[in-house]
């Protein structure tokens, strides 16, 4: 992997090892920026909702990322450059149309302290777990997803137009029917996905809390028939000027002995959950896609318990892995991986440590 000029990341390169590397430093000196420009790769944008311009250091007019990576049984390489607030790709040499077009290649899993929240937080981010792992596992829903997304733009829009323009009414149908037809396929995607994630997860979770709670998880639709529901919500949307249904509205409920965890699971079953749900993610990207994706790990030791980081590091044993933290002799067996300093923008390779790379 090569940058130059990634957000405060200058120049250079890392050479990982197969199994895990550890990527530590202080605070802000660009550790995360180096694992958000891993995550480039997989098609998808920054994990920290950053425009694209933001990526380029400060200063500077283009970012250039280089990737090499084994997928379909070959060596692949992958180019990201950001100019112009935009960013474009090639692949083995071959320029794509859009970044997205990486979607599938490269595939990875990303944890960081953010997902701990998942449980309890609002459901955007839980649909928000689900898309992201989707568009891997299945390349053909990011622009499905797409599709729908901009159908409800140009229906919120006409929402809020009718009632200045009352002969767009008519118009409203075709938005609905489109609407429907891209937004009962996502859902069908992401209920069938969850489907997948389940029994992996309720095998992990049982594994993490070490007793005999009942794991569930459902996906929740707001409507059952969309083109019904869009029709029956009419009058509602209309006055708020926005689509009350659909996907955008769905959620995920992820449930302990029959009850919801959001409401009634303690911090630690909530961790638990999480941890499970992200290592089935894994689990399942391995299995539709026949490789295993590469998992990024983001500053998310220090918010584990010891137990739990235990359980984290076997079950990555054998994966390709890259860790942020601040000090890596806070946890055990860290220490045995391969060690990268990043300071103040420039990687570092401690020559006592294990690590190796250039
Ligand atoms: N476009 C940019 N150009 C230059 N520097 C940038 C740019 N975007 C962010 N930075 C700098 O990158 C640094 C943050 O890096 P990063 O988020 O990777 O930190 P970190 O090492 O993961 O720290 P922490 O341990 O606190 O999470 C900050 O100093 C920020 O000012």
């Amino acid at each position: 992997m090569a940058f130059e000029h990634y957000r405060n990341l200058c120049a250079g390169s890392l050479t990982p090892c197969p199994g895990m590397n550890v990527i530590y430093g202080r605070n802000a000196q660009g550790k995360t920026n180096l694992l958000e420009a891993v995550w480039l790769f997989t098609g998808g944008r920054s994990f920290r909702g950053a425009r694209d311009g933001e990526l380029v250091a400060f200063g500077q007019e283009k970012a250039a990322l280089h990737l090499q990576f084994y997928s379909e049984e070959r060596e692949q390489e992958a180019e990201l450059t950001i100019q112009n607030g935009r960013r474009s790709a090639s692949l083995n040499g071959v320029p794509k149309r859009s970044p997205a077009e990486l979607v599938g290649k490269f595939r990875a899993v990303l944890f960081s302290p953010e997902h701990l929240s998942l449980i309890k937080s609002g459901p955007a981010l839980r649909r928000n777990f689900i898309d992201a792992a989707l568009c891997q596992v299945k390349p053909a829903y990011a622009p499905l997803l797409s599709r729908y997304h901009h159908t409800l733009v140009q229906r919120n829009a006409l929402l809020k137009d009718i009632p200045r323009h009352a002969e767009l009414l008519d118009t409203l149908e075709i938005w609905d029917d489109r609407l429907a037809r891209y937004g009962d396929a996502v859902a069908r995607e992401r209920a069938a996905y969850i489907q997948k994630i389940e029994a992996p997860a309720r095998e992990l979770y049982a594994g993490i809390s070490e007793n005999k709670e009942q794991f569930g998880i459902q996906y929740q639709k707001s409507a059952e028939n969309l083109r019904e529901a869009l029709a029956a919500a009419r009058r509602d949307d209309l006055q708020s000027g926005h689509t009350t249904v659909g996907p955008h509205r769905d959620d995920l409920e992820v449930t302990v002995d029959g009850v919801s965890a959001r409401a009634y699971g303690s911090q630690g079953q909530q961790r638990s959950l999480v941890l499970a749900l992200k290592l089935a993610e894994a689990d399942v990207l391995e299995q539709e896609g026949g490789e295993a994706p590469v998992i990024l790990l983001d500053d998310v030791m220090s918010e584990l318990d010891a137990g739990r980081q235990h359980y984290l590091l076997n079950r990555l044993d054998g994966r390709q892995v890259f860790l942020t933290c601040c000090e890596p002799g806070a946890v055990k067996r860290l220490e045995e991986g391969a060690l990268f300093e990043v300071r103040r923008g420039e990687l570092y390779v401690p020559t006592s440590g294990a690590g190796h790379g250039d």
